[in-house]
């Protein structure tokens, strides 16, 4: 068994009989080094040096100030190492930061939203800049007036540097960043971030404050109808949100326009319908016809009183490959169609071999595939349009793919009189804000009683059927043209001419 030792006492531990003979106490360091050490201050050479120094400190007013100066340093430095802590802790603690980088959509809407709190847009009747700043920048837009005109907007927003502004009563520190070596290679602009602080407490007011902002910049697009177009491997709108087009304002044959409509309505709402049986809740829609027909403004006034943005995807366009296209597709932004347009043309007109720089890039596969995507519950509205039906693969106007198919033709006698009347009839309409609206007349124009444009208007109903019987067209395209530039009477003797002028050959569409 193991029994500990007792402990033999030290030879040389001093023992209290040891009396005068007792060797000097060791200092507690020396002992634990085992250094003999003696207690009793030994005068010799030391002892000359310390008093020595110690009366150069005493008696040279240099030294001593020098050490006062070296103590208040000392003091001052940890002093500011517990403020510096001190602060990163109260930040940590008692503010919040919020980073918006460029390439997130609330960017430009937090930009824009600071220029119209601040009243800092630069234009008739606008107030002074009110955010507290002196680095500013500029951000041109231009804003379309109803008449077609459009002016320059300058929007002063914070430029890079640190900006105050005060939100519901807090103030808010913006920082705005620009990386120097970080570029965005879509747009070539320097990569950039925006750094807003605020009090913990008030750490709410950030999404509310964002919510105005997109609020904002929704409100600039409100009755517009804003054009996608891709970038890489995202969607970028395409100039200014367009105005939109009135539904009457295109003249499609009859009830080709109340179909569709009536189609796509009805399918709009139907999510749960389709997710229930577990279809892909999307719909495809083919607009063929010849040229000028008015496939894209239909399109586009659908989009409008609909309220729908447009995706537009040019197969043909280089550098998308499939794997591009099918990202695009699921990453349409909400309430969009997709608009193919000319869909016999995209692979017709590529060239296979890279010999001249042009590579193919999509294959009819990929956008098969594409198009079929992944079964998702969001709604995919897709619209191609084509003056090419007979060269279409069947595959890729199967159903499921393409679920509507309407044809948009050259104008019939009654479509011609529709738009005849839109351009030369005087009714006068009024809008919904109760302003009156009738047709402004040519300065070389007089004004044609109801009962002229009637008649006027069966008489071009009657030559554009016989032109037609003859196997003569004329798209509607070219009877805007003509009802531009001239009067009712004038255009009718032109209507001849412009049949003829399209070569007598039957219309590929009747
Ligand atoms: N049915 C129509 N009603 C009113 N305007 C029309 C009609 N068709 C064409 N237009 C006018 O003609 C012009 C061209 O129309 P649009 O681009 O829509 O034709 P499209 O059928 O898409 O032609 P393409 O096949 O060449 O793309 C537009 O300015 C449009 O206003």
């Amino acid at each position: 068994m193991f029994r500990p030792r007792p402990t033999q006492p030290s030879q040389t531990a001093p023992t209290p009989e040891a009396g005068p003979s007792t060797p000097p106490a060791l200092t507690s360091d020396a002992a634990a080094s085992g250094i003999d050490v003696p207690t009793q201050p030994v005068a010799g050479p030391s002892a000359e040096n310390q008093s020595f120094v110690s009366k150069i400190m005493a008696d040279n007013p240099y030294f001593s100030a020098g050490a006062g100066l070296m103590g208040i340093g000392v003091v001052l430095t940890v002093f500011r190492r517990s403020l510096t802590l001190g602060t990163t802790f109260a930040q940590r603690r008692m503010l919040v930061t919020l980073e918006i980088p460029s390439k997130d959509r609330s960017y430009p809407w937090f930009l824009e939203w600071m220029a119209a709190q601040s009243g800092s847009q630069v234009g008739k009747g606008k107030k002074p800049m009110g955010f507290r700043s002196h680095e500013l920048a500029v951000e041109t837009s231009y804003k379309q007036h109803e008449n077609g005109s459009s002016e320059a907007v300058f929007n002063l927003v914070p430029g890079p540097g640190t900006h105050y502004f005060k939100y519901q009563g807090t103030w808010f520190q913006v920082k705005r960043e620009r990386d120097a070596k970080l570029m965005d290679l879509h747009s070539g602009s320097p990569w950039e971030t925006l750094t807003l602080t605020t009090l913990s407490t008030y750490r709410h007011l950030f999404s509310s404050l964002l919510t105005e902002a997109r609020a904002l910049a929704e409100a600039s697009t409100e009755g517009k109808t804003v054009v996608y177009t891709a970038w890489g491997v995202e969607w970028r709108p395409f100039g200014k949100p367009r105005g939109r087009r009135e539904m009457g304002s295109v003249v499609l044959g009859e009830g080709v326009s109340e179909r569709i409509e009536k189609d796509l309505r009805s399918f709009l709402g139907r999510g749960k319908w389709y997710a229930e049986r577990g279809i892909p809740y999307r719909r495809g829609y083919l607009l063929h016809g010849p040229p000028g027909s008015g496939k894209t403004s239909y399109i586009q006034a659908l989009a409008g009183a609909l309220h729908y943005n447009i995706c537009l995807l040019n197969l043909a366009e280089r550098g998308l490959t499939d794997d591009k296209l099918n990202h695009l597709l699921g990453l349409v932004p909400e309430r969009s169609f997709i608009l193919l347009e000319d869909v016999d043309s995209a692979f017709s007109r590529r060239v296979q071999t890279s010999e001249d720089g042009f590579k193919s890039s999509v294959t009819f596969s990929g956008l098969l595939n594409a198009l079929d995507g992944v079964a998702s519950s969001e709604e995919r509205i897709i619209f191609m349009t084509t003056n090419h039906y007979d060269r279409l693969d069947p595959a890729l106007i199967r159903p499921g793919r393409v679920d509507v198919h309407e044809i948009l033709d050259d104008a019939a006698g009654e479509q011609a009189k529709r738009l005849f009347v839109k351009f030369y009839g005087n009714s006068t309409t009024t809008t919904q804000e109760g302003e009156e609206k009738g047709r402004i007349l040519r300065e070389d124009e007089t004004p044609l009683t109801d009962e002229e444009v009637e008649q006027l208007g069966n008489e071009l109903m009657r030559i554009v059927e016989e032109e037609r019987s003859r196997g003569r067209t004329i798209s509607m395209a070219s009877l805007q043209g003509l009802f531009i530039r001239t009067g009712a009477k004038e255009s009718l003797d032109g209507i001849r001419e412009l049949c003829k002028s399209r070569g007598g050959e039957k219309a590929p569409y009747v």
